[in-house]
């Protein structure tokens, strides 16, 4: 059984005087421990189908199954169990953490609220979740504000793992950041996937990076699914129009160094 299938995904938004699909019948599945990457251009669906799967918007249409549940119907206790097992990481964790909360607080949050720790033993394993990121537990008292951008997106990812997940939807996760941080926050997104054997959902306008990390690869053209497959295999042979659009605009894919 797939850890994540969607089917018939629909999102529609108001325009002028009509309504846009923003997402229009899309199906994908992920299995336990795979990385799918999500591509395609800007205005695609890609950000809002992150949305759709994270239950931070409400689809028109479609069905959403998560670790065998009906992940739409869930509701209470069930869902706040089920939230604990799908986590995020975005762009900017600026954004989505208060800037003045320390780090200790934003990973302090996770282990409180889904009651993974009691309050003695937190601090003990906000370090262990600090270190698992490649992170010094003397940042714990840091404010968010004053740690370096690949420093913040570590503490995203701590954050993250901190309640155990199996899927972690990551909407363009590493584009704010240069080369070689990002490199090395790859590297710890798939050593976290082979020890946890953690899925990811991975958005990204980046084939290169995609390249570098995904399994499978779904193109998006204007809320639906344009081409599907194995990541390296689309992105060598693209099939549909807007698939050989974006590996003709991708140059980085010509080198043969690992983004
Ligand atoms: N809250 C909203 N209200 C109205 N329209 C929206 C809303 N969110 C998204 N859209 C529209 O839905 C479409 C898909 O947007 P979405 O952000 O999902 O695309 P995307 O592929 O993530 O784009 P990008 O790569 O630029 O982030 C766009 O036409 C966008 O304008």
């Amino acid at each position: 059984m797939s850890l994540l299938a969607v089917s018939g995904l629909t999102k529609r938004y108001r325009r002028g005087g009509g309504t846009v699909a923003a997402v229009d019948g899309v199906a994908f599945a992920i299995e336990p421990g795979e990385t799918l990457a999500l591509a395609g251009p800007s205005g695609s669906g890609k950000s809002t189908i992150a949305r759709l799967v994270l239950r931070l918007t409400e689809p028109d249409a479609g069905t959403i199954q998560f670790e065998g549940a009906d992940f739409r119907s869930l509701g209470g206790s069930a869902l706040r169990a089920r939230r604990a097992r799908l986590q995020m990481v975005f762009q900017d964790p600026l954004a989505a953490f208060n800037p003045r909360a320390t780090v200790a607080r934003v990973l302090d949050d996770p282990l409180r609220i889904h009651g993974i720790a009691s309050r003695t033993e937190r601090p003990r394993r906000i370090a262990a979740l600090l270190e698992r990121v490649g992170l010094g537990a003397d940042l714990a008292p840091r404010a968010i504000h004053e740690i370096s951008g690949g420093q913040r997106q570590r503490v995203a990812i701590a954050r993250a793992i901190a309640t155990r997940p199996s899927l972690i939807v990551l909407d363009e996760a590493v584009s704010a950041l240069d080369v070689s941080v990002r490199g090395r926050i790859l590297d710890l997104l798939l050593d976290l996937q082979a020890t946890e054997r953690i899925a990811y959902l991975f958005i990204s306008h980046d084939l290169g990076v995609v390249r570098a990390v995904a399994h499978r690869l779904v193109i998006l053209d204007a809320g639906r699914v344009a081409e599907s497959g194995d990541a390296r295999a689309v992105i060598g042979n693209p099939q549909s129009a807007i698939g050989r659009a974006l590996v003709a605009a991708a140059p980085r894919l010509n080198r043969t160094t690992a983004p």
